[in-house]
């Protein structure tokens, strides 16, 4: 079966976990696209209602609007779900505004550590990801590794005024690195209007650390590693059928 296909089954089988009712982080990618497509036929189709879906990225936004899916920013759907609630005793950490959130991943590692961001929106996507009680990920195989970094460097999403310096300290920490371009030749700019380093370290032995490290530094903005706490579940789809991992 050809990579398409793979990721439509991956991503059509968690759509069977949206219901009637529901608040949707919408994933950006190749992958989350078929979860979307789903969604917004299973709403034509009245097999799902009451649904709004919160666009990881401006792209995702088009998309979902053009197929009838109403959407919230992540603005108004506070202000919905906190409406008549005192600000002050909202605990805003064990308040997950988002009931299930579906997106895709570059690189899968076996504790279920990711990394996101290939398609440059890694910024909301994180902001979604912790906003969201359930966050289910969409992969075929070939995006499963031992370690973070076999396949796939990791995105940093950096202010453009401090471009210069974190190309500077992703190399002191020993980073071979490139600046993201878009198809225009110019940098790439992400939809916060920031530039994206992608940042190859070569395996990562301890995740956690470099997240920590890369999220001290100011100028990063935000950076590709989703370690597995953020992370429910993977929908991983090969020849063999579906496996859905769960961090235990
Ligand atoms: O993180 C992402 C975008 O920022 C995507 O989810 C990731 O790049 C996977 O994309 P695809 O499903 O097209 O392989």
């Amino acid at each position: 079966m050809d990579y398409s296909r793979l990721k439509q089954i991956a991503a059509e089988k968690a759509v069977e976990e949206v219901k009637d009712g529901m608040f949707v982080g919408l994933g950006t990618g190749s992958t989350a696209k078929f979860a979307i497509i789903k969604i917004a036929k299973k709403i034509k189709d009245g097999h799902l209602k009451n649904i709004y879906g919160i666009p990881t990225s401006k792209k995702t936004e088009e998309l979902a609007a053009g197929l009838g899916i109403p959407l919230l920013s992540l603005n108004q759907l506070f202000k919905l779900r906190t409406k008549n609630v005192e600000r002050r005793t909202l605990n805003i950490e064990r308040t997950k505004l988002i009931d299930i959130t579906i997106d895709g991943a570059d690189e899968v590692d076996s504790d279920l550590n990711l990394i996101k961001g290939g398609g440059g929106a890694l910024l909301r996507e994180k902001v979604i990801a912790q906003n969201t009680g359930r966050l289910l990920i969409v992969v075929d195989k070939t995006k499963l590794s031992s370690r973070l970094g076999e396949k796939f460097f990791v995105p940093v999403e950096v202010l453009q005024f401090a471009l210069e310096s974190e190309i500077n300290f992703l190399e002191s920490l020993g980073a071979k690195t490139d600046i993201r371009k878009s198809d225009d030749g110019g940098f790439f700019v992400t939809d916060e209007g920031n530039y994206i380093i992608d940042a190859n370290f070569g395996k990562i032995e301890n995740p956690a650390e470099l997240n920590s490290l890369l999220n001290e530094r100011a100028g990063i903005v935000e950076h590709g590693i989703f370690l597995n706490k953020l992370v429910d579940s993977v929908y991983c789809s090969s020849n063999d059928g579906i496996e859905i991992l769960s961090v235990s």
